[in-house]
């Protein structure tokens, strides 16, 4: 019997460590529900262990079901090994998910919660994606607090506790009106205007190996963003090929940076890989391009020539109003050589090879893809 089917002929009693990749356990059903959680629990930490590659780091992302997550899992579980990165979230995982590696519950606000996960896995680096974004965080300010600040808090009492290295990234969105905007340094005046972009200013080492970079918009194909204000530039896509058609709620000519998804994620795992002496910061600024709606408009249209595009800004538009249109990273660059892969043109070009496929079907014979 595998473990699944046995564990649902418990009655659903199964902890959430409990995953598809341990395959079968004699004797678990004749067992009470509690205890086979317990049993099949240890069992399934121990096969974890042996499984480990113990010249590695273990690490843990929490948030992981979002949009970072699931590719900087995927990332570093071919650097690291398939059971060196714990994926963790507070909502129920794909089977996909499920069967690629660890996958738990973890509640960033449950300190207690997330210490038995650092001691049962032996983490040794955790990299924090768990948040509210910007728009979403506005919508609802109390939980974005305790989920961005409170949240935030307890995975650095935990990191200084464990002794473990740390990430947690930043955003443009920690910048205000106030800084300046074309280019934002990395050193400037911070006066943030969002919930979001307060609970990402982190002016403090805390004592512990904490980094940080402050990442632009980020875009994606297989993944879809959590609410925020650059959302539109995923959007964009999906819509011209469903629809011909977008409707933005940004004013067309509002600038911001933003990055694709591999070079965001690449940039996750060289820094946290870069010893301490080549760091002269804890946080840096890293930017690959920026670009306005109507800038994106004009390159879709060179691909889907009847593309149309309206816009209707909404309460979006005030925040991106405050936040940096370019963003100098040249710190970053100088210090650890960053470099970004995607300009805008790749990135669009990326992007509809990516979801070309995906769509076809709804566009056969209309869209002239070059
Ligand atoms: N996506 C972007 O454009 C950018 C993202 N970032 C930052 O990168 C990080 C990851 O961003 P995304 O993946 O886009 O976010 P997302 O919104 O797609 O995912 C956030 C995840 O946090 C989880 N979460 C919410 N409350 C939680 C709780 N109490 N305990 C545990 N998990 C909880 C959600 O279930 C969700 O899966 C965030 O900190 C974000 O601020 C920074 C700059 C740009
Ligand atoms: C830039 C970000 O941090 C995010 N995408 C948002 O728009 O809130």
């Amino acid at each position: 019997m595998s473990l699944r089917v046995a564990l649902r002929s418990l009655g659903q009693r199964a902890c959430s460590l409990c995953v598809s990749h341990v395959t079968s356990q004699g004797g678990v059903a004749s067992r009470t529900p509690a205890t086979a959680c317990v049993l099949v629990r240890q069992f399934h930490e121990d096969f974890l262990h042996r499984k480990k590659n113990m010249d590695k780091p273990t690490v843990l992302i929490t948030g992981s079901l979002g949009q970072l997550g699931q590719g900087l899992a995927k990332l570093l579980r071919g650097k690291y090994g398939q059971y060196n990165v714990i994926m963790s979230d507070i909502i129920k995982a794909p089977d996909h998910i499920l069967e690629t590696g660890p996958y738990v519950y973890a509640d960033i606000l449950d300190f207690k919660n997330l210490q038995e996960i650092v001691v049962n896995y032996r983490v040794d680096w955790v990299v924090h994606f768990s948040a509210l974004l910007s728009a979403i965080g506005e919508q609802n300010v109390p939980l974005a607090m305790r989920v961005n600040v409170e949240g935030l808090h307890n995975i650095l009492e935990l990191s200084n506790q464990y002794g473990i290295k740390l990430f947690v990234p930043s955003t443009i969105g920690a910048f205000g009106p106030d800084s300046p905007r074309n280019p934002t340094p990395d050193l400037t005046i911070q006066r943030p205007r969002t919930i979001y972009g307060v609970s990402k200013y982190y002016h403090e080492r805390f004592g512990l190996d904490f980094r940080s970079l402050r990442f632009p918009g980020i875009i994606s194909s297989d993944t879809n963003p959590g609410g925020g204000t650059t959302d539109y530039a995923v959007a964009i896509f999906h819509e011209a090929l469903k629809h011909g058609h977008y409707q933005c709620y940004l004013e067309p000519d509002t600038m911001l940076p933003m990055m694709y998804i591999e070079d965001c994620l690449r940039s996750i795992s060289e820094f946290m890989e870069l010893p301490n002496d080549q760091l002269k910061m804890r946080t840096y600024n890293i930017q690959a391009m920026s670009f306005t709606p109507r800038i994106l408009e004009d390159i879709v249209k060179r691909y889907i020539p009847h593309f149309t595009m309206t816009y209707k800004p909404d309460g979006r538009q005030a925040i991106a109003d405050t936040w940096p249109m370019v963003f100098d990273d040249s710190n970053a660059r100088r210090d650890w050589n960053w470099r970004h892969q995607y300009d805008t043109e790749r990135l669009c070009q990326v992007m509809f090879e990516a979801l070309v496929p995906k769509y076809r079907g709804r566009f056969v014979g209309i869209m002239k893809f070059r």
